[in-house]
């Protein structure tokens, strides 16, 4: 069995994709917060549900998916049943060293899944302390294995990598519903400006991900000499686009 403790954005999107993407609903028990957000969700997916972490005993891996605010109670609650169990926390600013503390004799981990996750198509980072034996890695990437891709990265990498692929969905679908409002202004109707600006970004990702060209080649391709592409590329570089991206990440690293 394994055990969520929050279902809001991102617990609820690694949940979904779980189920959606085969894993058995039966073997997940979920304890959820004030709002209805987990009940609704088990409305769709059929987990068991808890209203006490005590009551979670029966799982050998447990996932907190709620924000800073509410991590310290969660782990005193924890606590009492945390010995022996694999603990994976999704919350940001959360340190390896803030969980060992707190729960004795669990094996701690932090990991930073993006709401991709919920179509399968997800990207996680994670570390793990040092404990974590060979087969405990295999057991937590057998389970998250099935909302996208896992990556083990040193604990002080996992902050940075958490931005350019946690935060990023955000900065994606601004880029999005920039490129959608140009089509609208220029003349096509929202829902096609829409339907081709998010099949470009599904394609062109694809693209990059299996093509032999590296992502300047590619660009460098759909630039034709003298051609429309060039013009748009020189207008984003004028107004500042790579810089306004790497900025958003400084922001996002508080930096
Ligand atoms: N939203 C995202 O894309 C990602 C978020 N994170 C991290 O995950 C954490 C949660 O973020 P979100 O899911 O976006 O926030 P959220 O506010 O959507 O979800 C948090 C959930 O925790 C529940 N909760 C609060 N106290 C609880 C308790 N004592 N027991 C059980 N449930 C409780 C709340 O009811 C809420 O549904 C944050 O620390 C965030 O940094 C990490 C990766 C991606
Ligand atoms: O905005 C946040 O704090 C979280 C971390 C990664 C994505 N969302």
């Amino acid at each position: 069995m394994i055990g969520f403790i929050g279902a809001g954005n991102i617990g609820g999107a690694v949940i979904t994709g779980l189920v959606k993407n085969g894993f058995d609903s039966d073997q997940i028990i979920v304890k959820g917060g004030k709002s209805n957000t987990a009940k609704d969700l088990q409305d769709q997916l059929g987990f068991k549900m808890v209203s006490k972490i005590k009551q979670m005993a029966d799982t050998d891996v447990i996932f907190i998916a709620v924000g800073q605010t509410a991590l310290d109670s969660v782990m005193t609650e924890l606590s009492s049943i945390a010995e022996g169990k694999l603990v994976v926390a999704f919350t940001g600013g959360a340190t390896i060293a803030q969980l060992k503390k707190k729960l004795i004799g669990a094996k701690v981990a932090i990991a930073i899944p993006n709401t991709p996750v919920k179509v399968g198509a997800g990207f996680t980072g994670i570390s793990y302390s040092d404990v974590f034996e060979e087969a405990d890695k295999k057991k937590v990437c057998s389970i998250l294995g099935y909302t996208g891709q896992v990556v083990e990265v040193p604990s002080e990498q996992l902050g940075i990598l958490g931005t350019v692929a946690g935060c990023s969905p955000a900065f994606l679908d601004l880029f999005i519903e920039a490129l959608s409002d140009a089509g609208v202004k220029h003349g096509l109707n929202r829902q096609l400006a829409y339907d081709a600006a998010i099949g470009m970004a599904i394609g062109a990702s694809k693209l990059a991900k299996q093509s032999d060209l590296s992502v300047p080649e590619l660009k460098d391709e759909v630039t034709s000499p003298g051609g429309s592409t060039i013009r748009g590329v020189a207008a984003l570089e004028e107004y500042g686009f790579r810089n306004a991206v790497i900025k958003a990440v400084d922001a996002a690293e508080g930096k």
